[in-house]
């Protein structure tokens, strides 16, 4: 005979619904179960650490209700008490954000003991305890969730802000791992206000701590080229990393294990960035058409002259018109004429070069 237990939607599902967006995750808690009743039921469980299971049939995630204390350095340094005596408020204690510890009842109530529902209304994110600090992910949590809410009026509470900046005071961000970091800043870069991600991290001392190479500086233009609707997260990284030197660009890239599509754009960006001040003649355009695959990866050239030319205020239909001029010069003729190896090279490359000319004139420099 199964004991009766609870079951109640919580975290993002609750608080999206209420501030009217769309919700795509569904994360439940469990009252008054063990882990071997979930399991009876068909339940499969997936959390190593936490007693998480997913649903037979909808594959969604159910968390029995649990308590945690932080014993040692870092994220694993919990100890979990998942029994089945464990209330609903206890769970929603041990959360970050008063707005994220809302939990619903299978009839719709809604349980709110830390008036996550105020907060809501009053755009104020605040932790929910001291318990806060157990986890330093928060900081980016929190940043991020500032990023994602800023459009409806968000800030921080004062006293959130400070025990933000006592856990980076601690030293225990560098107990988080590159991936934890990385899911989170990418998250942040898939919002209209990336640079409220950064310059909350700023405020509460974290930005130094987790990126030291990132040279933030925010300006007006970096801010409504980050706030544009259809660029993509990578676009966004590049735009924030424009100020960055490149060498201390790659170094952050290497350390914070970034995915290539980011690597490269950031990396392209800056470096067009960096050699702005040299004046550019047919020839030296023509490298760097080459150097950033301008024929052969069409795709991401336009993201790259998408984040070109609104950083330089520029153009983006010149630098289209530079890739199509090279486009249209190809091997076949010189192929034809006998050339192979280094000199077939040669003369494309002094095919294209003459080419740009014809379209540099009347355009850029
Ligand atoms: N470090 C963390 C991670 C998660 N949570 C809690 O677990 C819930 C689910 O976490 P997650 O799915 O990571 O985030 P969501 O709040 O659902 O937000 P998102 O829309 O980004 O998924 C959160 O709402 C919060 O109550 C927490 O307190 N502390």
């Amino acid at each position: 005979m199964i004991a009766k237990y609870q079951v109640y939607l919580v975290g993002g599902a609750v608080r999206d619904a209420l501030l009217a967006l769309p919700v795509i995750d569904h994360d439940w808690v469990v009252t008054g179960a063990t882990p071997e009743q979930l399991e009876q039921q068909g339940y499969q469980q997936v959390g190593k650490q936490f007693p998480v299971f997913l649903h037979p049939k909808s594959k969604e995630e159910y968390a029995l209700a649990r308590k945690e204390k932080k014993q040692g350095q870092g994220y694993t340094g919990f100890i979990c008490d998942f029994s089945p005596d464990i209330s609903l408020e206890e769970d929603l204690e041990r959360r970050d954000l008063t707005i994220n510890a809302i939990a619903q009842d299978k009839d719709g109530a809604l349980i709110d003991p830390f008036h996550g529902q105020q907060d809501l209304r009053d755009r104020v994110l605040r932790h929910v305890s001291d318990a806060f600090i157990e986890d330093p992910l928060r900081i980016l949590r929190v940043a991020r969730f500032a990023a994602r809410f800023h459009h409806f009026g968000f800030t921080i509470a004062p006293e959130t802000i400070r025990l933000m900046q006592t856990i980076s005071t601690s030293g225990e961000l560098s107990s988080l791992s590159a991936e934890r970091v990385w899911k989170e800043l990418e998250k942040a870069l898939n919002t209209q206000h990336a640079n409220i991600f950064c310059s909350v991290l700023k405020e509460v001392n974290a930005l130094d701590k987790l990126f030291p190479e990132l040279v933030w500086e925010e300006d007006l233009n970096l801010i409504e080229s980050l706030s544009q609707k259809n660029i993509t997260p990578a676009q966004r990284w590049a735009m924030l990393c424009k100020n960055t030197p490149l060498a201390q660009l790659t170094r952050l890239h290497e350390r914070i294990r970034c995915p290539n599509q980011f690597k490269i754009l950031a990396e392209q960006t800056r470096s067009f960035i960096e050699n702005q001040h040299i004046p550019m003649d047919s020839i030296a355009w023509e490298s760097w058409l080459v150097c950033v695959n301008a024929i052969k990866k069409p795709q991401p050239y336009v993201l790259l002259i998408e984040v070109l030319s609104h950083l330089t205020n520029s153009d983006i239909h010149d630098w289209q018109s530079l890739r199509n001029t090279i486009a249209t010069i190809n091997a076949a003729p010189f192929i034809k004429q006998g050339l192979s190896g280094a000199e077939l090279g040669q003369a494309l490359k002094k095919a294209r070069t003459e080419a740009l000319d014809k379209t540099l004139s009347p355009l850029i420099n």
